[in-house]
Parts: structure tokens; sequence; C-alpha cells
């Protein structure tokens, strides 16, 4: 499986969703940088199970333990080991569905791939789950960033059809950030969140699921960064958030809308603003032939309703070769988008932090 990611920081993810543990390795993490494990706590906890009505009720404590790496809470060179053990397991919910795989789920091609051997329970190592140790890696390089005046931040932009008012992706900043960072359903407008938040419980009360919509955008990036072709920033943004489960599209900047603009409309008219180039627009996304340009990065993710559902579905039964009709067991998300925002922030992180340690950027 290839679960690993990066250049210059590889992370690699391990575990399954029922095994004693899921975690993260991370080598290549600047050396003599202490993170402040309150600020990750709280960064995970945006992201942990159990802790409201639209999420899976699996209760998970998501505590990092760090088994390597730290010298005296301080990044010391050595590969950053963290363990983030599971308790709240169950899985007689999955006892049948290596015979009979959930549609939308990858019970069916891991089947295909691995002839028997994958394990199911939780949806194994292509579980949601996997997401807690990006998110200690992200987290951490969230941090460094910071350090460097380089601020991630992500909201619900729509849930359903229900939409949230976008960045303005010229302006978008730390204030909009901080507001977002402390809201438990992080949009930018309230009114529309409370809609959100009465659909996906019509969605749950249905024993159904939604989907949406997760813009984030990446503040005070230097210009410079990313290549050509097939190394952009665009292309390495897009793989590590690919990454993350459910997670069936992306855009940067004006993206699929801006198609159906004139190329006067979206073109960003440069002006020197002070010493410094910037564009009045931003329909760019802030990468230009995969280079960044130094306006914000703005991108947007999109996250399919979540798979597993009460409602009786039709599936096979590979044993018995016939079609069956199935209702899945077990606890899950009603709609992942929100448990998802931090896991999309993490993600932005580590490839920018990635990127920046490209050739001698990170000072
Ligand atoms: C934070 C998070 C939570 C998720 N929770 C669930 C869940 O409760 N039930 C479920 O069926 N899928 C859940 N998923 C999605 C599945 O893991 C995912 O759809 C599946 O592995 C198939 O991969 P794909 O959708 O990327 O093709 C979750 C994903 C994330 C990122
Ligand atoms: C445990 C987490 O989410 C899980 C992601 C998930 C899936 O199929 O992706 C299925 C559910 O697993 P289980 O049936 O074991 O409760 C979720 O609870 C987590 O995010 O930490």
């Amino acid at each position: 499986m290839s679960s690993t990611y990066g250049k210059n920081i590889r992370i690699s993810i391990f575990g399954q969703s029922h095994s004693e543990a899921v975690g993260v390795v991370v080598d290549g993490l600047p050396s003599g940088f202490r993170p402040d494990l309150d600020e990750l706590r709280r960064f995970m906890d945006r992201r942990a199970p159990g802790k409201n009505s639209y999420s899976t009720p699996r209760k998970e404590a998501d505590a990092p333990e760090f088994l390597s790496g730290l010298n005296g809470g301080v990044t010391c060179g050595a590969p950053l080991v963290a363990l983030i053990r599971s308790k709240d397991t169950r899985s007689a919910d999955y006892s049948n569905l290596k015979d009979v795989p959930r549609p939308g789920h990858a019970d069916f091609t891991a089947q295909l791939k691995y002839k028997g051997a994958q394990d199911v329970a939780g949806g194994g190592h292509f579980s949601g789950r996997l997401t807690a140790p990006l998110c200690v890696a992200g987290g951490i390089c969230l941090q460094i960033l910071k350090s460097k005046g380089i601020e991630i931040g992500a909201h619900i932009a729509s849930i359903g059809n229900i939409r949230d008012v976008r960045f303005d992706a010229s302006s978008v900043g730390r204030a909009d950030f901080h507001l977002l960072r402390g809201a438990a359903f992080p949009v930018l407008d309230e009114a529309r969140g409370a809609q959100m938040l009465t659909a996906i419980e019509q969605a749950r009360k249905d024993g159904d699921s939604l989907g949406g919509v997760i813009e984030c955008a990446v503040t005070g990036v230097p210009g410079g960064l990313g290549d050509p072709m097939f190394d952009g920033m665009e292309n390495r943004i897009a793989g590590i958030v690919f990454g993350i489960p459910a997670v069936k599209g992306i855009e940067f900047g004006s993206g699929f809308g801006g198609t159906s603009l004139r190329g006067s409309d979206n073109n960003d008219s440069f002006y020197m603003d002070g010493g410094r180039v910037r564009t009045r627009t931003n329909n760019h996304g802030g990468i230009l032939g995969g280079i960044t340009s130094g306006m914000p990065i703005v991108f947007r993710a999109a996250v399919k309703p979540t798979p597993s559902i009460a409602k009786e579905q039709y599936s096979v039964s590979l044993s018995g070769k016939s079609n069956v009709r199935m209702t899945i067991k077990g606890r899950h998300d009603p709609c992942i988008v929100p448990r998802a925002v931090p896991v999309v922030e993490a993600a932005a992180a580590v490839a920018v932090l990635d990127a920046l340690l490209d050739g001698n950027k990170y000072q």
C-alpha cells in the first residue's frame, strides 16, 4: 500500500481502523522546533469522532503518544513517530462485509486487490480513522509554517446544495482563520451553517448521508514555490488531499467555475503594492504554471456523501454469486465534511512545508 507522501518531509501512515493503533512516521522535519502539544490536542479534537450528533458515535480520545523524534519536547532530527491507540472498536458489525461489499466503500476493490487478506473491520486501512495520524503530522507542520508567517484555514463551503459564502480569495487572512478555528461547525455565514446542520440531521433520520465541499486558503506563502508540469503546487496539494478518504474532486482558484468566464474576466491584473507585485483578483488561486505567485493559495475539495448508510441497499454475495439486499450495521458519520475540515488543513500544511523545504527556501 502506498501510504507515504512527500519529498523533503516524508510522512508514512500506518494502521487499520480496528487495529491496536494507527500512527505516523514523519521524517525530515526541521530540527529545533518545539511543537505546542496543547495546541496540537485542540487541533486533533476538531477531527476526533464521537463529539456531536453529526459525527459517528464511535468515541476515541485521539491522543498521540510520541515514541521518538522529540528530545526535551524539541524536534531532534530523528524520525518523529506518533501512535494513536484505538479503544472503541466493534468489529462484529463488519463480519459479513468481505462477502457482501458495501456500495461506495472500498470493500469490493480491496477484495479484488488483496484477495481476502484485507482487514475490512472499520474500513481497515481505507478508513477515515487514518486521518487522525495525518492530523498529527499536519498539525505540527501547521505550527512550523505559522512560525514562518504562513497560515492555513478552511471552512465548510457547502453541504448538499446549501452553500456558505466563499473566502474573498484576494484578502482572506488571519481574522477569518481565527473565527473558523474556534467554531464547532466552521462556516463564514452562521445562518447557512444552521441550515446545513438541519439538513445533516434530516439525512441521518432518513438513514442516509450528505456530502459537501471544503474550501481552504493558505496565506503568507512566498512566491516561487513549486515546479512546472508534474511537480507543481497543484499536483502536490492534490496528491495529498486525494489521500483523504471520500475526497473525489479538487479545484484551485476559479476552478471549474472559471471555464464559463472570458479570459478578460478570469485573468488577474497585476499591480504594484509598495515594492510588491500583487494581483487585484485571485482567480488563479495563488498558483500559475505550478509555481506560487505570492497571493493566497485557494482550493476546494469535494467530499462525497458517507457511503455507509442505514438504508437498505443492493449488493452482491461474492461467495453465492447472487444479488442480495443488505443493511449496514455500525456507527457512521451522517456527513464527513465537518470532521474533514481540519484534515484538509493538515494535508495542505504537509504539502506547503514540503515545498518550502525544496532547495534552501526554508530559513
Ligand atoms: C474523517 C472521515 C470520516 C469518515 N467516516 C466514514 C464513516 O463513518 N463511514 C463510511 O462509510 N465512510 C466514512 N469515511 C469515508 C470512507 O473511508 C471512504 O469513502 C472509503 O474509504 C472509500 O474511499 P473513497 O470514498 O475515497 O473512494 C470517512 C472519511 C473521513 C475522511
Ligand atoms: C473512527 C473514525 O471514523 C470511522 C471512519 C469509518 C470509515 O469507514 O472511514 C467508519 C467508522 O468506523 P467504525 O465502524 O469503527 O465506527 C467511523 O467511526 C475516526 O475518524 O477516527
